[in-house]
């Protein structure tokens, strides 16, 4: 399959093309590469990593050159739309917004099969993770880091009964990271304690042999327990159990990442409460990783409340430290995340660090003894070590499991009694451990624990010229299973609108329909949402849902977002499309300014003070248009329309260019027709040029004003000279 171009669509049949011949280029996780310091335009940065070659940078820095700075740590986004072709697309979005760790959700009850799945089903909730799946995502990975330029890290989970099957196939097939924590088993997945911890020692030592990153669970405590800060002390203790059993299962610590999530969130004085633990925990665990995740208990249906507690953990990681740093799309708490919210989240990752650039050399941590930050990181890990002393006080790790330790809404020592209880004989494939027989062999490598080895034979795959994990021959690949569930009958129903002859919104899978509404209703939350929903049905929208619903005031009002489906498609051969004004080469239009001088009257008008748009628009520095000489009477600011036309004349100008930013009340459409009719009035309307410019006109707009052009947000002075030419040669048709 030949590179990505920017303008062409990922081909999902391509990428599907010769997928049981694939293999991956590398094994293993991938850091960013840090610029001691990165100059880009007019400024030096601290804390950067190498730019992307293609990428798209945050809207404001369209004033900056449209430079695109990414942060050293790995940015993550994450995926869970069951259908992993769709999620395809949503990764390479994401890839040029900055993320280079794509973690792929599994699909709902995948833990507990205790086997692999084949082929390339529909999953809830997460993507069922397959050998077809990872090979088509790989792959596509693959072309999407050449295209951005950036190594990109394809992440799933490695837990569960079938944890080591799971770990060897990500080994095989080139996955860089996972998530592997046997308590996570334990907790929340009430998989036998012992299985969990006898799989995990197999699957980390896998893991390992490829340098594959590990995140653990510890994070998951605090989505858990009823009050989060109150679990701390056992986050220590979680993050430890795991990194040292992680170590003697044959892990590098390069490759040991602690997840770690604030366990509060506003209105809880957030910094005040994980500041201190943030402190503690890089303290205990130095020379570890540490992947800084936001805390996705504390997301409600308000993507700017997720956002601002985003940015938030986001200035935690810039004042502590972060290798990773996961992002969570603002609609985590109102839906299964819809893909422009990935970005969303992506962005508000590289905007956060952008914008703290060099923060540490500015400013420094009060943690001298007698600091409420030291004192309560002392305490802190105080609480931990006294846990982790009363779990060896009571026979250890699985004791204590059963006698509810963990996920106690007590501060320890405090206790509520309200810990997840596991009965060591209990949970899922209990009794399945088998201890090895004395001439136990298993011809793999990179196998933990009692192998029968031969004396002469260094590895145990050495007996088979080599495991799958060196010999790609042996794998089995194993293609469809379902006729019906697989990603090829997906491609046909849907391919009219993947071929872009049928255009339709969506959120998560192409042709799904879904768009989302924003209204404001003047009145009480139950009524807004009763009258929102029937609004969206009257608009003829399916399956109307509201999504999110803020009280203004009780009375006054109430903001409602509501999404709903599309039955129709946009068939692109009946869309007329504009023709995009390619502007005239820059010698051209300097030629024809210097035989034809132009004067050209323009002014900010009505009350608005804006003047910074029209600026860039004349300004030479701007590369406006007084750089193809043309000649410019600025009025400034707040001009009234009438003066504009007396100025016009008094010069005997050949153009007026008016901005108006403000459109409250359409005042910017009243200001367009008062200068048209006030031209007419005057006599001069066909002697004069106009045109209207802001950030919210546009050209159609602004003829329906009188103008004779209009230009909106991210308009250059190159565009207007060119205009100008090429109206006054005649050149361009009536509208
Ligand atoms: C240690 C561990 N193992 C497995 C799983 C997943 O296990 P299932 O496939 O059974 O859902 C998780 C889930 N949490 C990830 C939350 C978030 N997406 C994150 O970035 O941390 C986990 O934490």
């Amino acid at each position: 399959m030949d590179e990505l171009s920017p303008e062409k669509k990922l081909d999902i049949e391509a990428l599907l093309d010769d997928i049981e011949n694939y293999e991956p280029r590398r094994k293993g996780w991938s850091w960013r590469k840090p610029v001691e310091e990165l100059k880009l335009v007019d400024f030096t940065y601290d804390d950067m990593s190498q730019p992307l070659e293609n990428s798209i940078p945050l809207p404001a820095a369209r004033s900056f050159e449209g430079i695109d700075p990414q942060p050293e740590p790995v940015i993550t986004t994450e995926i869970a739309s069951g259908r992993f072709e769709d999620d395809l697309r949503r990764m390479r979005m994401a890839a040029w917004h900055g993320a280079d760790h794509l973690m792929v959700i599994r699909t709902a009850g995948q833990s507990h099969f205790d086997g692999l799945i084949e082929g390339t089903p529909e999953g809830v909730g997460g993507i069922p993770i397959t050998r077809k799946q990872i090979r088509v995502t790989r792959k596509a990975l693959d072309l999407v880091e050449d295209e951005v330029g950036r190594e990109l890290n394809f992440h799933s989970y490695v837990s569960g009964v079938a944890g080591p099957e799971i770990g060897v196939l990500f080994a095989e097939e080139g996955v860089n990271g996972a998530h592997q924590d046997p308590q996570y088993n334990v907790l929340y997945r009430d998989v036998n304690m012992y299985r969990s911890f006898v799989d995990a020692a197999v699957a980390k030592r896998v893991m390992a042999s490829v340098d594959m990153l590990q995140i653990d669970g510890a994070h998951n405590a605090n989505a858990t327990a009823r009050k989060a800060w109150k679990v701390m002390p056992e986050l220590f203790v979680q993050h430890a159990i795991n990194s040292m059993f992680s170590l003697k299962a044959g892990m590098e610590k390069e490759f040991i990442a602690l997840s770690t999530v604030p366990p509060a969130a506003p209105p809880a004085p957030d910094l005040k409460l994980n500041l201190p633990y943030a402190v503690a925990l890089r303290e205990f665990f130095e020379g570890f990783r540490f992947r800084a995740q936001q805390n996705t208990k504390y997301m409600e249906s308000s993507l700017r409340e997720a956002t601002v507690t985003h940015t938030l953990n986001l200035l935690i990681s810039a004042l502590t430290s972060a290798d990773i740093q996961s992002t969570i799309t603002p609609d985590e708490g109102r839906n299964v995340p819809w893909h422009y919210n990935n970005i969303q989240a992506v962005d508000t990752a590289k905007q956060a660090f952008a914008g703290l650039d060099g923060l540490q050399n500015l400013i420094e941590l009060k943690d001298e003894e007698q600091s409420y930050l030291r004192q309560k990181a002392i305490e802190l890990k105080e609480r931990a070590i006294l846990f982790m002393e009363e779990i060896l006080e009571v026979g250890g790790y699985f004791d204590a499991v059963a006698k509810g330790f963990f996920v106690d809404s007590g501060m320890y020592p405090e206790r509520n009694g309200d810990g997840i209880i596991r009965e060591q004989d209990g949970g899922v494939a209990a009794e399945s451990i088998v201890p090895r027989d004395e001439d136990y062999l298993a011809p793999v490598c990179n196998h933990f624990g009692y192998n029968n080895l031969p004396g002469d034979v260094e590895k145990g795959c050495d007996l088979i010229g080599g495991c799958t994990l060196e010999d790609r021959d042996k794998i089995q690949f194993i293609d469809e299973l379902d006729p019906e569930d697989n990603v090829h009958k997906r491609l046909e129903e849907n391919e009219k609108y993947r071929s872009g002859k049928h255009l339709k919104p969506e959120v998560e899978w192409i042709g799904d329909g879904w768009l989302e509404i924003t209204l404001f209703l003047p009145t009480e939350e139950l009524i807004a949402e009763q009258a929102a929903q029937q609004i969206g049905e009257e608009m003829n929208l399916k399956n109307v849902e509201v999504i999110h619903r803020e009280k203004m005031h009780p009375a006054e009002g109430t903001l409602i977002e509501m999404k709903g489906q599309l039955d129709f498609a946009v068939d692109l051969e009946e869309l007329e499309i504009p023709e995009k004004e390619i502007p005239l080469p820059e010698e051209e239009i300097r030629e024809f300014f210097a035989e034809n001088p132009l004067q050209v009257v323009a002014a900010t008008v009505g009350e608005d003070e804006h003047s910074v748009g029209l600026r860039e628009i004349i300004d030479i520095k701007h590369g406006g248009i007084e750089k193809y000489g043309v000649k410019t009477h600025y009025l400034g600011t707040s001009i009234p329309v009438s003066k504009v036309v007396d100025a016009a004349i008094e010069t005997d100008a050949d153009v007026i260019m008016i901005s108006t930013i403000i459109t409250h009340n359409e005042v910017h459409r009243e200001n367009m027709q008062k200068l048209h009719d006030l031209c007419r009035e005057r006599g001069v309307r066909n002697e004069l040029i106009l045109i209207g410019g802001g950030t919210q006109i546009t050209d159609e707009i602004a003829r329906k004003c009188g103008m004779d052009a209009g230009f909106g947000r991210g308009t250059t002075g190159e565009q207007v000279a060119s205009y100008i030419v090429k109206k006054l040669r005649g050149e361009l048709e009536e509208k």
